[in-house]
């Protein structure tokens, strides 16, 4: 056990509530998305629901909503968390990152439907794709795990402001430190390796949480970017060797529980406001590389980014 217990790192220790409060997980269908978003819609301020087992009134827990592209695989895993949780305010909506059209249509009925938000995590991933672009034209990896994260949280964001104190949480990866962004290739046409993509969007993680907290200053809205463990899940799906190695390992590797620890320290610990920008693993801050602390590289990206999707973000 006590082996076990090193490998499942740090745990999120907080009892925070979140009563009345909204959140919005991308890829929360399944892996460490799914366990994040389970814990969430559990933080609810209801004796009644421990004492009587029976469900909470809506305005005692979270409402969350599952974003993701497949909505069939998002409604099971949502029924599975309302029976688990005696939450039923966890709803799906559809969400596919590879398209802006379906992130602005995301966007537009979220805000018509809700007032408020209060917690925006990030997490949805791919890694290792065979080359391919998305529906605009963006490399996938820099496509669905940055240009996509960038526009939702931009359309997003007078919501966070109006709800503050708000966060958000981006899932970055302890691979950042092997990423570079190749302003000169950013659609990997000229040299694509598919695990350095992998990277260089995990870099682009990094550097846009800590461009974006800049910004934030003074609004209430904080953020955070997370590498989760090593965690068993289906993010290797796409490569024969990791799927292998996944297996073999598989004792050593964190379950997606484990995993989900430190996406809900920055999304519920209290007292983390100074620590907007920074990254974090097993649940405390954590080193990065000095890519990642290049403030003229985070500017750059920032300006091309809004560039390429045709947004004015300043
Ligand atoms: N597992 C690990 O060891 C590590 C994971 N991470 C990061 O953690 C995050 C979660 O990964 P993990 O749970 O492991 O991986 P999974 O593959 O289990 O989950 C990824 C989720 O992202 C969704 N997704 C993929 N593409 C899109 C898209 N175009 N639009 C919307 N949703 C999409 C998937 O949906 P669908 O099911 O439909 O494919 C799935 O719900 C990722 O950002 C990953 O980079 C970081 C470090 C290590
Ligand atoms: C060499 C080796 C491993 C491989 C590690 C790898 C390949 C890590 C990849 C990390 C990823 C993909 C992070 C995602 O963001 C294991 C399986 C831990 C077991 C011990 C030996």
């Amino acid at each position: 056990p006590s082996i076990r217990k090193f490998f499942a790192g740090g745990v999120c220790r907080t009892d925070v509530q979140l009563p009345g409060k909204i959140v919005v997980i991308t890829g929360a269908n399944t892996g460490i998305g799914k366990e994040t978003a389970r814990e969430l819609a559990r933080r609810g301020k209801s004796l009644h629901f421990h004492v009587h087992r029976a469900a909470p009134p809506a305005f005692l827990t979270a409402r969350v909503y599952i974003a993701c592209r497949d909505v069939l695989k998002g409604e099971s895993a949502a029924s599975e968390i309302r029976a688990d949780t005696k939450n039923s305010q966890v709803l799906v909506r559809k969400l596919d990152l590879s398209d802006t059209k379906s992130i602005r249509a995301f966007a537009e009925g979220f805000l018509a439907e809700e007032k408020q938000l209060h917690i925006l995590i990030n997490n949805a991933g791919v890694m290792m794709c065979p080359y391919s672009k998305t529906a605009d034209g963006f490399e996938t990896h820099l496509g669905v795990n940055h240009l996509g994260h960038f526009l939702l949280t931009h359309l997003l964001l007078e919501r966070l402001k109006e709800s503050a104190p708000a966060r958000v949480v981006n899932l970055s990866s302890v691979v950042h430190i092997a990423g570079k962004i190749r302003f000169h290739d950013l659609q990997g046409e000229k040299r694509y390796s598919r695990g350095f993509a992998y990277c260089h969007s995990k870099l682009a993680n990094v550097l846009f949480t800590r461009e974006l907290a800049k910004k934030l200053q003074g609004t209430g809205v904080t953020t955070y970017s997370v590498h989760p463990g090593i965690v068993r899940s289906e993010l290797v799906r796409h490569s024969f060797l990791m799927c292998l190695l996944w297996r073999l390992f598989s004792p050593f590797l964190k379950s997606a529980r484990e995993g989900a620890q430190t996406s809900l320290h920055c999304a519920l610990a209290e007292g983390l406001e100074p620590l907007s920008g920074k990254y974090f693993s097993d649940c405390k801050r954590a080193w990065v590389s000095p890519r990642a602390r290049n403030n003229q590289t985070a500017e750059r990206l920032w300006a091309v980014s809004c560039e390429l999707l045709g947004i004015q973000w300043k």
